[in-house]
């Protein structure tokens, strides 16, 4: 693995000469240098310290007498730097504070080569904001982890963290208007210090668009809670409107009271950073430019407001065209959101593939890249740490050789294992968004030509065979040492049920395999194989039964696009060759989804069916839904059923009195069922204990458009 600076540099010289690394160092640079993060890291770089007789370092930023004569070197854009090792000196002339800091992030990293390369770096961020907005469902990541995000960011130049849980509940409905207890509120601000420290601006959101009311009252209630964090030491601030209905999307309403802050607040502090905001209309498939509302938030937004967009839909690989669209609307550069490696709406998968498909030619369209991450805050690293790439450098920017350069980062002792495994787990299977990614790809030829020739004329593809072969060890093998890994704990904890799933899918393959080539011999020993193979699709659905058990998407799903599935054809086919040959009646059935589902509801027909024991339920949707009139989502059963209970949740009070539910014992005649609300809550039930079902069917009969959430949509079977 050869060494190469992260985020990839603009400009790096090295010759061949080196000198040894100092134990000491004598700094050179202005008193006020001795206040600020990149003193802090310097400081920490040599085991002696600094001394009198260490080796000279120069360091400070443009204007600083102590690097005058290097001045002409650093670039012009703002965080750039000029880092120059020479045979009797370091010299770090940053363009500004920031700049100054990445210049020693850089030494740090050539520090760890043993020896310091005679080098010049001149360098500087291509994308003026570059970090992480943690704005998903779920549970917020733990102050602990947020902590060593923080150190992450600093050492990846990343510069801006969002503070936007969707699920805390002091960021949000209901108590956004409410200061955090003590205990949050000291963690916040040990987070506020940590990101400082780290050369991070620290920006906290609030989510008050689901109920705040456009008065005075409100108003006052949201800048006093600014105030409480600015006593926290927040000296950033964003307002999200993402994902409401009601009053609070009201484009004018947003404008003024976003205009309001920014006047009596943040040109008032003067030290506060420029507002960002995020639009309810926040995609273009959401937005309808005729209606006005983001021309509002373009004309009337005062001019240093930020305004976050996540590209042609909820998530979307921003390119040319997106941002052709957007910025002439906002009338300034948008503030990328970029959903990836978010997984809240495909909570059993975990996203560990490269970053790619965004535009490498779209640096000065954006004003920022934030990307949204898993609740998985280590696992989310990988990602991460390609967005970090992405963002500083975007034209040398190469996927797969940060896509290995960031598992290397992360588990440097296991790089190997934790690549075969993120391998095959960074697809998202089938989902509401319709985002894919690819996965398994070095093994994607090898699987489609192993099962075409079987499946097609019970040929064995021998290359192909033997190279599965070899995978499915490497996998338990994988699986193994990352579980029994002493590095990088956290992170084995957060993936473990994965890790547990992805080792029993290879020692699946392994007994596949050797059915495949039983069936083909003929010999009895192929039963004993089947029996193997089919407990251990026991132990796959036991492990997705019991792990990860959220409301949403629960259980464990790993190499869902192409390996699991292929064992699965190879067990079916062998199976039932086998059958055919011997006249057995072994079960060829690997695994089986008895339910369809079909809308004509745009953000609904891609939603996928989760079979759970005896019973199925659609996954549910974070976003608001737009349900036209007459809008309809059925579900088909593969023959008729008899059905026990049937919940719906549309987060709405009253939705039962504009959507009917029908049930139809054959698919022609339909009978409506009653749908009681559970008192206090927006949760509905149907009385369907007993009914035959070929077909469900629930359709919006109350004339005209509704705007409803999509919590839940479960049956039980009798
Ligand atoms: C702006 C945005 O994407 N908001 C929401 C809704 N869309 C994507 C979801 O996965 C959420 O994580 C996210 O917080």
């Amino acid at each position: 693995q050869e060494f190469h600076l992260q985020p990839t540099p603009q400009e790096y010289q090295a010759g061949q000469d080196s000198v040894m690394v100092p134990v000491q160092y004598s700094l050179q640079a202005e008193t006020a240098f001795r206040e600020t993060p990149a003193f802090h890291l310097l400081n920490t770089l040599f085991p002696k310290g600094e001394g009198k007789d260490g080796f000279p370092v120069y360091v400070g930023v443009k204007g600083d007498k102590s690097v005058k004569k290097y001045v002409r070197r650093v670039p012009k854009q703002a965080e750039g730097y000029y880092l120059g090792i020479e045979k009797d000196r370091i010299v770090i002339v940053g363009a500004d504070e920031r700049g100054a800091y990445y210049g020693v992030q850089t030494l740090a990293q050539l520090m760890t080569l043993g020896k310091l390369p005679l080098a010049e770096v001149t360098d500087y961020p291509d994308v003026p904001y570059r970090g992480v907005v943690e704005g998903f469902y779920g549970t917020p990541w733990s102050h602990e982890a947020r902590l060593r995000q923080l150190e992450f960011y600093g050492r990846n130049k990343m510069n801006v963290y969002l503070y936007g849980p969707k699920d805390d509940p002091y960021h949000s409905t209901p108590n956004w208007r409410k200061p955090y207890p003590a205990k949050e509120a000291s963690q916040l601000k040990e987070l506020v210090d940590k990101a400082n420290e780290n050369g991070v601006i620290f920006y906290w959101a609030i989510h008050p668009g689901q109920d705040i009311k456009w008065n005075e009252e409100d108003r006052d209630l949201l800048l006093k809670k600014f105030e409480s964090m600015y006593q926290l030491g927040v000296r950033a601030f964003a307002v999200f409107f993402d994902d409401i209905s009601g009053e609070g999307t009201k484009a004018e309403k947003q404008a003024e009271l976003l205009n309001y802050l920014d006047d009596h607040f943040v040109k008032v502090k003067g030290d506060v950073e420029p507002l960002v905001m995020c639009p309810t209309e926040y995609n273009k498939s959401w937005s309808d430019v005729k209606g006005g509302y983001l021309t509002t938030l373009g004309d009337k937004l005062n001019k240093g407001i930020q305004i976050m967009w996540t590209g042609n839909r909820v998530i979307a690989c921003i390119d040319k065209e997106s941002m052709d669209f957007i910025n002439p609307l906002l009338k300034r550069k948008a503030y990328i959101w970029w959903n990836f490696p978010v997984s809240d709406y495909v909570r059993d998968h975990l996203l560990m593939g490269p970053v790619y498909g965004n535009g490498l030619d779209i640096k000065d369209d954006m004003s920022a890249f934030v990307s949204n991450p898993m609740e998985r805050a280590e696992a989310s690293k990988i990602a991460l740490y390609s967005v970090a790439d992405y963002a500083w450098n975007l034209e040398k920017y190469d996927s797969n050789a940060s896509w290995k350069r960031a598992i290397r980062d992360l588990m440097p002792n296991h790089a190997a294992y934790l690549e075969t495994f993120a391998a095959h787990n960074s697809d998202l299977g089938e989902n509401g968004h319709g985002f894919r990614r690819d996965e398994s790809v070095a093994l994607q030829p090898a699987l489609k030509s192993l099962l075409a020739a079987y499946e097609k004329n019970g040929e064995m593809d021998e290359a192909a065979y033997k190279q599965v072969a070899e995978e499915c060890d490497k996998i338990i093998v994988a699986a193994d040492r990352l579980l029994a890994s002493k590095e990088s704990r956290e992170l084995i904890e957060e993936i473990k049920p994965w890790l547990m799933q992805f080792k029993l899918i290879g020692e699946y393959g392994r007994e596949v395999l050797k059915m495949v080539r039983l069936q083909k011999q003929g010999g009895q020993e192929f039963v004993a194989v089947h029996d193997h193979a089919q407990a251990l699709q026991t132990l796959m659905y036991e492990v997705d039964a019991t792990y990860n058990q959220n409301p949403y998407q629960p259980g464990v799903k790993s190499g869902s696009k192409y390996l699991l599935p292929t064992f699965n054809s190879l067990f079916e086919t062998s199976t039932q060759r086998y059958n055919k040959a011997a006249g057995t009646t072994l079960d060829s059935r690997a695994v089986y989804m008895p339910y369809t589902l079909s809308s004509n509801v745009k953000q609904l027909a891609l939603l996928p069916m989760r079979q759970k024991g005896k019973g199925g339920n659609v996954s549910p949707s974070n976003e608001v839904i737009i349900w036209q009139a007459g809008g309809e989502v059925a579900v088909a059963m593969d023959y008729v059923r008899t059905l026990e209970s049937l919940l719906v949740d549309l987060g709405t009070q009253g939705a039962e009195k504009n959507f009917r539910l029908e049930i139809s014992a054959d698919g022609v005649n339909w009978k409506t069922v009653d749908l009681r609300p559970v008192p206090g809550r927006t949760l509905l039930s149907a009385e369907v204990s007993g009914m035959k079902v070929l077909k469900i069917r629930f359709t919006n009969v109350s004339g005209s458009e509704q705007k409803v959430y999509f919590k839940q949509f479960r049956f039980v079977e009798q």
